[in-house]
Formats: C-alpha cells, sequence, structure tokens
C-alpha cells in the first residue's frame, strides 16, 4: 500500500525565497496529521501542493499513488477532499447548502446546468446530517454563521468520499462552543477507521481535536520536527517554531500551550 502522500525534496520558491523545504514527509492511510506553525510559515502553501492546485519548484510529491506532473489532475482532485477559506470565498453566498455540499461530485463551485441523480441528493443528506447541518439544507450558504459555514465546507469536503482530507484552519474565527462541538464532530470522524488519511492546518494547540496522531511543525518554510504527535508537540519543538518558551500540556487528550517567560 503506498502511502497516501509522499513528499521528496519539495521546495516551492516564490519571489526568489524560498516558502517551503520538505525534505521528506510522508502520510500514511490511517494516521491523522495536524501541521502547526506561526503565520507565514508555509502551511497553506503545503496544503496546495498536497491537494494538486499547486506544484513545486523542485521535488517530488506524490498524491494517492500518483505523482504530480505526471498524473491527470482532473481525476485525482476528486479523490482528495479539501476544506479552506479560500475555497470557502467561492461559493456563491445565495447557493443552497444542500446544492454547496452536492456540487462537491462535480468539482464545481455555484449550480449550473448539471444533472444530479438522486443518489447523489441522498447521499448530500446523509453527509449534512452526519455534520448536524440536516436543518440548514435549504437555506442559503451566504446566510450561515461561520461556525455552520465551516461545518458545511468540511461536508462538502467529504461528499465525495475522498481518500484524502484536507482541512485549512477549520475552527479559526469560532466561537469557543462553535470551536468544541466542530473539535467533537472532528474527533469522532477521525475515530472511524473507515475514514480517509486527514491533514489538518492550525495555528493553535488548542484546536487539535483528539484522535490526531502525528504532527508536523513549520518555521519560515522549513520542518521543525515531524513524527507522532507526543514526540513532536514537545516544549522544545514548540518553543522553537513560534520563537518563544512555550510549555504543553496534555489533558484527556487535548493539548494546550502557554509562554512561560
Ligand atoms: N504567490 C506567492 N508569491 C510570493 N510569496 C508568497 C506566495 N504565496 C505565498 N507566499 C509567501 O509564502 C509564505 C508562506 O505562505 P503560506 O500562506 O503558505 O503561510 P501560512 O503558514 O499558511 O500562513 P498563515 O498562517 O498566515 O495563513 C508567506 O510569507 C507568504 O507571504
Amino acid at each position: 500500500m503506498p502511502a497516501v502522500l509522499k513528499f521528496t525534496d519539495v521546495v516551492v520558491v516564490r519571489d526568489q525565497r524560498t516558502i517551503l523545504d520538505v525534505p521528506d514527509w510522508s502520510v500514511e492511510e490511517s494516521e491523522r496529521w495536524v501541521v502547526l506553525g506561526p503565520n507565514g510559515a508555509g502551511k497553506s502553501t503545503l496544503l496546495d501542493l498536497a491537494s494538486a492546485q499547486a506544484h513545486p519548484t523542485s521535488g517530488t510529491i506524490e498524491v494517492l499513488g500518483e505523482q504530480l506532473g505526471r498524473t491527470d489532475l482532473f481525476e485525482l482532485r476528486p479523490r482528495v477532499g479539501f476544506a479552506s477559506t479560500a475555497m470557502s470565498r467561492r461559493i456563491p453566498g445565495n447557493e443552497r447548502v444542500l446544492d454547496v455540499v452536492m456540487t462537491a461530485s462535480y468539482a464545481v463551485t455555484g449550480r449550473w446546468n448539471e444533472q444530479y441523480d438522486e443518489i447523489d441528493r441522498r447521499r448530500a443528506l446523509r453527509v449534512l446530517a452526519e455534520w448536524q447541518l440536516e436543518h440548514l439544507a435549504d437555506r442559503t450558504y451566504g446566510t450561515l454563521s461561520d461556525g455552520e459555514q465551516k461545518r458545511t465546507q468540511i461536508a462538502r469536503a467529504v461528499m465525495t468520499d475522498p481518500e484524502l482530507l484536507l482541512l485549512d484552519e477549520p475552527s479559526a474565527s469560532l466561537d469557543l462552543g462553535a470551536r468544541e462541538n466542530l473539535l467533537r464532530s472532528l474527533s469522532s470522524y477521525a475515530a472511524n477507521p473507515d475514514a480517509p488519511a486527514i491533514v489538518m492546518v492550525t495555528h493553535h494547540v488548542e484546536e487539535i481535536p483528539t484522535g490526531v496522531t502525528h504532527a508536523l511543525l513549520l518555521r519560515d518554510g522549513a520542518v521543525q520536527a515531524a513524527g507522532t504527535i507526543d514526540e513532536t508537540l514537545t516544549d522544545e519543538h514548540l518553543s522553537a517554531t513560534f520563537g518563544l518558551p512555550l510549555h504543553v500540556t496534555v489533558a484527556d487528550g487535548r493539548y494546550s500551550a502557554r509562554a512561560t517567560a
């Protein structure tokens, strides 16, 4: 079984500056990764590569066993679920929530003339129910709260039954209750052995759902540490990543961090 994601000697250069340098990183099917790092560390760039939205300047990337640059992206992309604020901005505000989720089957945003099967509709309704959104199926996307929009983005990302799920800051900007509810949903989704491999980006260790197995820490485009979450999310690695002395605590599978000086 090949790795779900494999980066080898990957370098991304923009404006003559190296914004990402990942010599060796792979994600296996059963793994759930969190990618942490300060603003500008290269986290979104990493997800753009993993979702086959961008190519590296050098190095090789294999997504679901297919090497970028040697594969048909239109076949590959539907196999990868991707939820991010950038994707959210492409969703028309007047689109019905059910359609936002259903159009994922056709890799489009904004309903046009596609013919949808009853099977797509039933699946979309099931996915909406799984993410506690069924009561909002007929609402328009633009009228949803931030928390409801985040859930809808994730529902859309899982609609195609992806083999890899990428989440860019799924709980950013949510209030405490909405964040905790979303983290609970993500934890139970991740706990299902049939769930795909997950790579989730966040700025805050408090936003890591229970069940995450691995962590990749980035600073200025470079990997500070990567591996199992308990070996990676240490005081030493986190302090080096964020550039100040930090103390990490874990309680019931949830992490928190605070400055020590
Ligand atoms: N097309 C581009 N041209 C020039 N610089 C770029 C380009 N895309 C990204 N960058 C720069 O690369 C760096 C990494 O950006 P990226 O968005 O991946 O970081 P990030 O870790 O996701 O940041 P944040 O947490 O603020 O979202 C930043 O300094 C950004 O300004």
